[in-house]
């Protein structure tokens, strides 16, 4: 299939997980309504992005959260990517994990944020994921019967290799659930989206919960598609809203026949 529809749902996560749960598969139903056959939650969707809330919210696999995920992907017959939430493994380890189901409600994978986001910015964010997270090790790419695609969470985004690896292992659609917040956000979050799609002539998603103006973290919002040129499909304001563009995977060949940049591309000599 050429043509697929997609849907970002840009929610208003609040302190009560419950009310985040109903909120998300309400608009995976809406989503699914404006026929997608793919959607997207934000980066910590069934908790306040605080990291010292995330071992209060965390699950292990299956847990309330990734059964909710599983029934609404069989039930809307969607590919599901479930923005991500605070997972908990058998060691206690928590990790901020992206879990991506197929249209039967079959786990597809699961990637594991793998840069954390340890900042301190004067003036601006301060952030130490790491106060109580571990970090993942690996890419993701996953293969449904019509689309290869790649996930990333938020600050894995700013990595460029990380991407390159996944389209060179087949990811025609980088996906990354996010929460930039309005420091960095308003700097580098098209900046950055468009970037990794022009870079990697792919389709991209930044899929970023709305503004909660009650809460500590105030997410930027500003979801979006963009195409492989670096055209921008869909775009949200800082609101609560399910956005949906349709991408026409012939372009990414059309693209890279006419700019190839991959081919171009000289590993050689990109040694430090
Ligand atoms: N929240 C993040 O992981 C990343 C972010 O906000 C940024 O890179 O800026």
């Amino acid at each position: 299939m050429s043509s697929i529809k997609v849907g970002i749902c840009q929610m208003a996560v609040q302190d009560d997980k419950q009310d985040n749960l109903d909120r998300a598969e309400d608009m995976l139903r809406q989503a699914k309504q404006a026929g997608c056959s793919l959607a997207v939650l934000p980066e910590m969707f069934n908790c306040p992005y605080t990291a010292e809330l995330f071992p209060q919210y965390a699950e292990e696999y299956s847990g309330e959260t990734t059964k909710m995920l599983s029934a609404a992907a069989s039930k809307y017959a969607m590919t599901v990517v479930g923005g991500s939430i605070p997972e908990r493994d058998a060691a206690g380890r928590i990790y901020n994990t992206s879990f991506v189901f197929n249209s039967q409600g079959k786990l597809l994978a699961r990637h594991r944020k793998a840069h954390l986001f340890d900042v301190d910015i004067a003036g601006g964010t301060v952030f130490q994921e790491s106060k109580t997270l571990t970090a993942g090790d690996k890419t993701t790419v996953v293969s449904t019967p019509d689309l290869t695609f790649g996930v990333g969470v938020c600050y894995d985004i700013r990595f460029s290799q990380f991407a390159r690896c996944m389209t060179l292992q087949g990811a025609k659609l980088l996906i990354y659930p996010a929460a930039f917040g309005w420091t960095t956000g308003p700097a580098h979050w098209e900046l950055l989206l468009r970037s990794r799609a022009v870079d990697n002539q792919v389709f991209l998603i930044g899929a970023a919960p709305a503004k909660n103006p009650n809460a500590e973290y105030k997410a930027y919002g500003h979801s979006m598609l963009i195409d492989p040129w670096g055209r921008i499909l869909a775009a949200a304001d800082e609101h609560e809203t399910v956005i949906t563009a349709e991408m026409d995977l012939s372009l990414i060949d059309k693209v890279r026949a006419e700019l190839p940049i991959l081919k171009h591309w000289r590993e050689d000599i990109y040694t430090s």
